[in-house]
């Protein structure tokens, strides 16, 4: 799919202006304040209402949150409620939510538990079977293992390799960190202020960055290690 406009505008500020295509996984990296969350919630039609957009796309799928689009926030403990049982948390069928639980490698037992019951890990998968309930054709991310150890995150960012090779979805995954980009995607649009300063194959921009922006982000993940492996 291509997204050849998102352009957000809030009185007579242009917060976002960028277009990029998503082959099959692009990460929208950039510092905080870039502009990455308020490209999700664009795509996803939950911008505050005092702001404007003008999108221009081509994909073969109409833009439906909870269906075509999934969606992964940052924080699994704040994305569900609390003082309800996992269980009651889907909206489809039992049948569903035990092959959902299984995909993302959790038992179903879990289901009966409180999300405070549950670790961040175990509850960012239960967030990401929730985003997949819809089958969607896209997935995007929002910095969906900041709130995770360095082991859990990588193997959240393993299963959503797995789970990318099986549901077949396109990934839009935002973040600050240059290093979970590179493990999950192929591609990268790298923002700064709104407005995109690189975009490329993953492994070309990180060789050999153009921006001193891009050169930082980099620098910031990757110091002292072998990263063009
Ligand atoms: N509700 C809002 N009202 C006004 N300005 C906003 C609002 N939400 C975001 N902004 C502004 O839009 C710009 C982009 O914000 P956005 O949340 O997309 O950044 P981000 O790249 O996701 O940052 P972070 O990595 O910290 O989450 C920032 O300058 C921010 O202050």
């Amino acid at each position: 799919m291509k997204i050849n406009k998102l352009k957000i505008d809030l009185n007579d500020k242009t917060l976002v202006d960028i277009g990029f295509e998503i082959k099959s996984s692009l990460a929208l990296v950039g510092q905080s304040g870039s502009g990455k969350s308020l490209s999700i919630k664009a795509l996803l039609n939950m911008l505050p209402n005092t702001m404007t957009k003008e999108l221009s796309i081509d994909a073969d799928f109409e833009l439906v949150a909870g269906k075509t689009l999934g969606f992964v926030p940052q924080n699994p403990f704040t994305a569900l409620s609390p003082l309800t049982k996992i269980k009651k948390q889907f909206f489809t069928s039992q049948e569903r939510v035990d092959e959902l639980f299984e995909h993302v490698g959790l038992d179903a037992s879990l289901q009966e538990r409180f999300p405070p019951e549950l670790s961040g890990g175990q509850l960012q998968r239960v967030v990401i079977a929730m985003a997949l309930e819809g089958d969607p054709k896209l997935l995007m991310l929002d910095e969906p293992t900041t709130a995770l150890d360095p082991n859990t995150r990588i193997l959240i960012l393993d299963l959503l390799k797995e789970l990318q090779k099986e549901y077949e979805f396109k990934i839009l995954f935002v973040t600050h960190d240059m290093n979970s980009a590179k493990s999950l995607c192929e591609d990268i649009c790298v923002i700064k202020d709104g407005s995109m300063v690189e975009y490329g194959k993953m492994q070309d921009i990180l060789q050999s960055p153009k921006e001193k922006y891009t050169q930082t982000l980099i620098e910031a993940n990757f110091a002292n290690r072998d990263f063009r492996k």
